[in-house]
């Protein structure tokens, strides 16, 4: 048993079926790299583990409990999830980061320095933070959201896309802060070969599909 494990997925929409029979087995500390072609099924693998509304066949287990409708909420609580849509939130940088700060278990080991060097590593200056999250370019709001998600304690990383719109120095860093920590356990999608140069599983979605 894994961290995070799926067993015999089968989803289907409109009669059209997209995973059947998928199964995934994730230890601890895992790098995973998920790919196969655009429609495959790519994110509404991770739209299940998150909870988000789909019907399907099959079960999905964190750290061995199956994940249902009652204990979604720990789930959330554990996952960290950056999803390809990046209008998430609205409300000024300084006060997303503030918010994502002031939740308890996340206060213990965080410091100013350490979110200042984390925006700095993703080449963000400080003047960000007076922005609007909603007025910043594709890039700036991919970037912000990767910074929430590595302030927000969680150990487990699921991250759809999240350096399509990077230029290539910003790609490799991004795959080097999620990678080089030995605890995380991460699950990314993406096309671009970073991740596949430093993935430890790759999942090629092509050809497991009916
Ligand atoms: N809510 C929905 N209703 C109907 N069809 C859906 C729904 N969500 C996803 N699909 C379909 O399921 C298929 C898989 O979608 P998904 O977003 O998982 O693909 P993907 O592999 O992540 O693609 P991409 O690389 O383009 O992001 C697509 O054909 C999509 O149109």
């Amino acid at each position: 048993m894994g961290i995070l494990d799926i067993r015999d997925l089968s989803i289907s929409y409109d009669g059209k079926s997209v995973l059947s029979e998928f199964d995934l087995s994730v230890s601890k500390g895992e790098k995973i790299l998920i790919k196969g072609r655009s429609g495959i099924g790519k994110s509404t693998i991770f739209r299940l583990i998150m909870g988000f509304g789909i019907q399907a066949s099959g079960e999905i287990l964190l750290a061995g409990i199956p994940i249902d409708a009652d204990n979604i909420w720990d789930v959330r609580k554990k996952v960290a999830y950056v999803s390809q849509d990046t209008d998430i939130t609205e409300g000024k940088v300084s006060e997303l980061i503030d918010e994502v700060l002031s939740f308890k278990a996340n206060r213990l080991n965080i410091s100013k320095e350490n979110v200042e060097a984390i925006m700095s590593d993703l080449s963000l200056s400080h003047r960000i933070l007076n922005k609007e999250y909603t007025r910043l370019s594709g890039g700036e709001k991919q970037r912000i959201a990767l910074v929430l998600a590595l302030l927000s304690g969680k150990d487990v990383f699921l991250l759809d896309e999240v350096t399509a719109e990077l230029d290539v120095t910003l790609k490799q860093k991004v795959v080097s802060m999620f990678f080089d920590n030995p605890q995380w356990t991460v699950l990314s999608i993406s096309h671009d070969r970073e991740w596949e140069e430093k993935a430890t599983n790759i999942i090629d979605l092509s050809g497991k599909v009916n």
